[in-house]
Parts: C-alpha cells; structure tokens; sequence
C-alpha cells in the first residue's frame, strides 16, 4: 500500500469536486509516463476511487517512442496496486528523424505526437476522459512562458474539451510539484526522470525557456513564498477589460 499524503488526497478531492473532473460512470484513460507526477496520479486516482461516492473506473496507459525503452517494471509497478496498465508501442522517435533536426521545437513534436496516441487510444477503446499529470508548478510555469517568450496570456486549465470531444482532466493541476516529489520519495517509487525524454538524444541546444523560468519563478518564491497563493487566487480573477484587447475594453 503507498502512503498517500492528506494534502495531496484533499486537494485532489476538492479539485474533483469543484471542476467536476470525475463522475459516476466515467472511463479515464491515464497517461502514464513513469515520471514521478503521473505515478502520484495513478495513487491519487486509486484512491479517490476507494473513497468517492461514485463510481469509475480507469486504466493507465504509457506510449512508448520505440527508443528500446524499458517499461515492464511500470506494469509490474501498477499490477502490484491493483491498477490495469497498457503499454502502447509507437514509432514516435523514428518518424521524428529529419523533422526534429531542422526545427527546433522538437520537445512540442514528441508531446504533440504523444497527445494524438493518448487520444487515438482513448477513442478506439471507448474512454471518454483523459487524465494528464500536470501540477501547479506546471500551470505557472506554462503561464510565464507564454507571457514572457511567446505573446500570449494563457495557462493550462483543470479541464477542456479536445477537438475529437474527449475531456483532458489535469486531477494534480493544484499540487505543488515539490508535494509529489515528495509522495515518490517517501513510498521509495523509482520513476523515470526528465532523462528519458526522447529530445534528449538529439545532439541540439535544448530550449531553455522552461529552464529559465523555472529558475526566475524559484528566486521570486524565495523573496515572496505566499506567491502560488496569490498567482492562483489570480488565476480566477482574470479582469480582462484592463488589458490591450479592443474587444474587452469598456468603452460604451
Ligand atoms: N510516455 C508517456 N505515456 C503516457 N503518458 C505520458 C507520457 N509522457 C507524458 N505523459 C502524460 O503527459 C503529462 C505531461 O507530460 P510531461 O512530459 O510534461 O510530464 P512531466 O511533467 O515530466 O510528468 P511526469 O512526471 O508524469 O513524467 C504527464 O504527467 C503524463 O500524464
């Protein structure tokens, strides 16, 4: 049995509750990469349906790049916790091949093409939820991306429709990530780390705007640690006639 913090079950319960994540009769496809916040996901998700008043069921799923990765242990992992898994073999990494050396956003090419299995998978076997693992640190971290390297005001949200009707849930989106660091380390979970992504064998300059701003965010939480209080208090208090946009002003 793993030992599942409070905080992370209550604040996976509340989120659950409040966005209306999951409900009685869903089928929730999870992806599953190994990785330390999609393994508390799996728990988190384990747990939720041992104490909800209702009733669902999902399966963990892992794609795989077709890199010779070694993921049996993950069945292994989820068979030991009662929790049914599917490996998902691709050939993401050869198909990557050209494309990836003349452009530089080879991260987003693997995630993208990894989403479209995730969903094509979903589809083909009747899931109409898809849970993803991301955390707050995520959610911010993707905020000040867009701000700050690519124009855009825009986050990751709790839930949303993709285009083929599927709902992308992100259970996990208000822990903190150091909250499920934690959770591998205390129940002695080994998990895959950043090293298996497949863009690191590609002999090009990582993109280090994650990078960059996980460090900008890290020094400001230093000099103001009520900071993820407030930027997700902001989150939902999104005055839009303030900014540029013409078609928010209040102008009549
Ligand atoms: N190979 C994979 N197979 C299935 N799902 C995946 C895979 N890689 C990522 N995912 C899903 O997409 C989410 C976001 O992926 P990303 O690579 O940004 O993860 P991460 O922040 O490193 O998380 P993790 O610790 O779960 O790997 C993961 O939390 C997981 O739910």
């Amino acid at each position: 049995m793993v030992e599942l913090s409070k905080k992370i079950s209550s604040v996976v319960g509340k989120t659950n509750a409040e966005y209306e994540l999951i409900k009685e009769g869903d089928r929730v496809l999870v992806g599953f990469s190994g990785g330390k916040d999609s393994t508390t996901l799996i728990h988190a998700l384990n747990h939720l349906k041992r104490v909800a008043p209702f009733d669902f069921e999902f399966k963990a799923v892992t794609i795989t790049y077709g890199m010779g990765e070694q993921v049996q242990f993950l069945s292994q992992h989820c068979k030991e916790h009662g929790i049914e898994h599917e490996i998902v073999d691709t050939q993401i990494f050869e198909l990557a091949g050209e494309k990836i050396r003349k452009n530089s956003s080879f991260c987003s090419f693997f995630s993208r093409m990894r989403r479209g299995y995730l969903y094509s998978t979903a589809q083909e076997q009747g899931f109409n939820k898809l849970a993803l693992g991301h955390h707050l640190d995520d959610a911010m971290e993707s905020f000040f991306m867009n701000f700050l390297y690519n124009g855009a005001l825009r986050s990751m949200p709790p839930i949303y429709k993709a285009e083929n009707g599927l709902k992308v849930i992100r259970p996990l989106i208000f822990c903190r990530e150091r909250q499920l660091r934690a959770f591998a380390q205390k129940n002695e979970i080994s998990v895959i780390g950043d090293e298996a992504c497949p863009a690191m064998r590609f002999d090009i300059k990582m993109p280090h705007a994650r990078e960059k701003t996980k460090e900008l965010l890290a020094k400001m939480e230093e000099e103001n640690p009520q900071m993820f209080i407030s930027m997700k208090a902001a989150f939902n208090n999104i005055q839009t006639s303030t900014f540029f946009e013409k078609e928010y002003l209040d102008r009549d």
